[in-house]
């Protein structure tokens, strides 16, 4: 059994124009960098994986996920976790209640608290819990985000051009937090980017896609 996600065969359509193909295991604690120009496939290539591809789209081959094959299974069943470049938090809640949301049902108030507390203090934001998001820094704001993600436990992450609203300065640090966290979870990361600096900082494979009949990587 392959742990990771591995993208087996898969391949998409936008009617009788064939997108991308991709074939690639991504193992646990690594992380693949898809590059390519505008309009390529990438976030397609996401949605496909995450189960929420437009039906204007074809698809074939599947996703497997630590062995298992979820290709056809609800996107809330996946256990894949996705960062966006406007991951917004709640402005009407605490950044506690807006990490709670991360939270898999159920549980005792008690231990779901000390779970928001402990996602904060590894973060360096321990005593957070009850701030007004609108009073945090944009590199807080993207650090519960993060773990918003990461509370509902995701088996992989998807980096969908996550870093490109950030100045450089607070672009690296939370870059280099984000992959820190998926390497200390052991997460395989599928990262798409336009950004150069990204690709590099990730460490790890880089395959670009091209327009015209359908990037191989
Ligand atoms: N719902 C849809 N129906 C049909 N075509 C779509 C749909 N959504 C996107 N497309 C087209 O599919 C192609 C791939 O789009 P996609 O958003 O995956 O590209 P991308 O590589 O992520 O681009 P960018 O880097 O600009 O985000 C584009 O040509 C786009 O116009």
């Amino acid at each position: 059994m392959d742990k990771g996600l591995d993208l087996r065969n898969v391949v998409i359509s936008n009617g009788d124009h064939r997108l991308l193909s991709v074939n690639h295991l991504i193992a646990p604690g690594d992380v693949l960098t898809i590059m390519g120009p505008s309009g390529v496939g990438k976030s397609t290539l996401l949605a496909f994986i995450t189960g929420t591809l437009s039906s204007d789209f074809s698809a074939s081959g599947s996703v497997w996920l630590n062995g298992q094959d979820i290709t056809a299974a609800p996107p809330h069943r996946r256990r894949v976790g996705i960062l966006f470049q406007d991951d917004l938090l709640f402005p009407h809640l605490s950044v506690g209640a807006n990490l709670a949301f991360g939270l898999r049902p159920g549980g005792a108030a008690t231990e779901r608290r000390a779970r928001i507390d402990a996602v904060l203090e590894e973060v360096g934001m321990a005593g957070f819990a009850d701030r007004d998001p609108a009073t945090l820094s944009g590199g807080q704001k993207a650090r519960v985000a993060l773990m918003r993600m990461l509370l509902s436990e995701p088996c992989a992450l998807l980096l969908d051009e996550p870093f490109s609203r950030l100045d450089a300065t607070l672009r690296a640090q939370v870059r280099e937090m984000v992959f820190d966290r998926a390497r200390l979870r052991a997460l395989p990361v599928l990262m798409v980017t336009h950004d150069a600096d990204d690709a590099r900082a990730a460490g790890g494979e880089i395959v670009t896609l091209e327009h015209g009949p359908g990037g191989v990587a």
